[in-house]
């Protein structure tokens, strides 16, 4: 027997960066690797890139040491059910759905991550900003997509990226397989970035995310690559309006930090099927 009072949800998106956000203020949900996995099936579930799941820092018995219990946390997850540390559309998205519910003043806010806290700003025209903390470069390493190989700097935006900068034709990229990548330098695996530098302070990007496949859009991908782009252009700050398949953002990296900007989207709510929830 089928029965519509399953938990709540909600789609969202930023740049088509997609996400089912889950309230879930207590930590009551068993989010399980296989209702993730589920719910993000674009056939047999709701299809997303990944679950933003809504709770507060205090009801998360593993929340960092450094989020206040009292903040909203983004317990965010890939679509292939793994934890990852930061998502920087999911968080504008997150932060939207804050204000839309009343549980957060639209205008500054906090959003708790696994790579620290986030301030927010809802800004009047709707776009989100988002402080993205500052973006370390660790090395640099080597791929590969359609028979080239790529080089690029690893950088860490919460989460780890390889952000190449090269001239190639973004389009004719095939990345319908996972580009390689060094072991040893990404030893939790890596989110991969093709950038192609275009006029002036603009920059094109396709991305493979780390448990995802390729995306139309990934935030922190687009702080790595502005980074990538300015360094390839003999600079350690500035600004890139960064174009993605599903829209574009903007990024500006001081000597302190990163701010990246662009829209959050939604979508639709309901609830799941208690049924499908039991047995997905
Ligand atoms: N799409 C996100 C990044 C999500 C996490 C990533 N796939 C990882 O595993 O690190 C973004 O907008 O930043």
């Amino acid at each position: 027997m089928r029965t519509p009072d399953g938990p709540e949800f909600l789609k969202g998106h930023g740049t088509q960066n997609d996400f089912v956000i889950l309230p879930d203020p207590d930590g009551a949900l068993a989010l399980t690797g296989e209702r993730v996995r589920a719910l993000c099936d674009r056939r047999r579930g709701l299809g997303a890139d990944g679950v933003l799941r809504v709770v507060r820092t205090g009801a998360l018995p593993d929340a960092p040491a450094d989020v206040p219990a009292d903040v909203w946390f983004m317990d965010y997850r890939n679509a292939d059910g793994s934890i990852a540390e930061m998502c920087g559309n999911g968080v504008r998205v997150f932060a939207r759905y804050l204000a839309d519910a009343g549980l957060a003043e639209a205008g500054e806010l906090l959003v708790g991550t696994r790579a620290g806290v986030r301030p927010v700003r809802i800004r009047e025209d709707g776009q989100v900003a988002v402080d993205m903390g500052a973006a370390k470069v660790f090395g640099e390493s080597t791929t590969s997509a359609s028979g080239r190989t790529f080089t690029g700097i690893a950088v860490d935006v919460g989460n780890p990226h390889l952000a190449c900068v090269d001239d190639v034709e973004l389009a004719e990229l095939d990345l319908t397989t996972r580009p390689p990548h060094d072991p040893e330098l990404f030893p939790h695996g890596v989110n991969v970035e093709f950038v192609r530098p275009r006029e002036g302070d603009h920059v094109q990007m396709r991305v493979y995310e780390r448990g995802v496949g390729e995306t139309r859009s990934c935030g922190t991908g687009t702080v790595a690559a502005a980074v990538a782009a300015l360094r390839a252009a003999g600079a350690d700050t500035g600004r890139r309006v960064v174009h993605v398949p599903g829209g574009t953002v903007e990024v500006e990296v001081t000597p302190s930090t990163t701010t990246l900007t662009g829209p959050a989207v939604l979508v639709a709510r309901g609830r799941l099927d208690a049924g499908w929830w039991e047995h997905p």
